[in-house]
């Protein structure tokens, strides 16, 4: 694995809750990105860890990588790629993302 791949890796499995966006909670810098944190908000996450790409250029590439996904934002719940926005949103839709925060 190279570094940036070991980095996200170590990452994502010592904080249970990861998304990868551009921007900060309070300030995301898309819509997408925003996007994602109102859901995550909506459905009551109570420990997310958040990493802004903008400042790592090499992870905003590493991570399209890392779990062949080509856009931010991304969620991993428990070292698990989750999906983008889109996804997130139907899982909320459905109840499964509230279930998958609460395990
Ligand atoms: N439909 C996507 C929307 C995300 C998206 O299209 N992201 C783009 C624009 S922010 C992206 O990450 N492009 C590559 C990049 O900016 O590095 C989702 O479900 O999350
Ligand atoms: S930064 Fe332009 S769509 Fe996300």
């Amino acid at each position: 694995m190279s570094d940036v791949q070991q980095r996200i890796d170590d990452l994502v499995k010592s904080n249970r809750v990861v998304l990868f966006m551009k921007g900060t909670a309070q300030f995301p810098m898309c819509g997408f990105s925003g996007r994602a944190i109102q859901i995550l908000k909506a459905a009551g996450v109570t420990d997310l860890k958040t990493f802004n790409v903008l400042e790592d250029e090499e992870v905003r590439q590493g991570i399209k990588d890392y779990a062949n996904w080509p856009t931010i934002p991304q969620l991993y719940i428990g070292g698990e790629f989750v999906g983008g926005s889109d996804i997130m949103m139907e899982m909320y839709e459905s109840g499964e993302l509230q279930q998958a925060l609460a395990a």
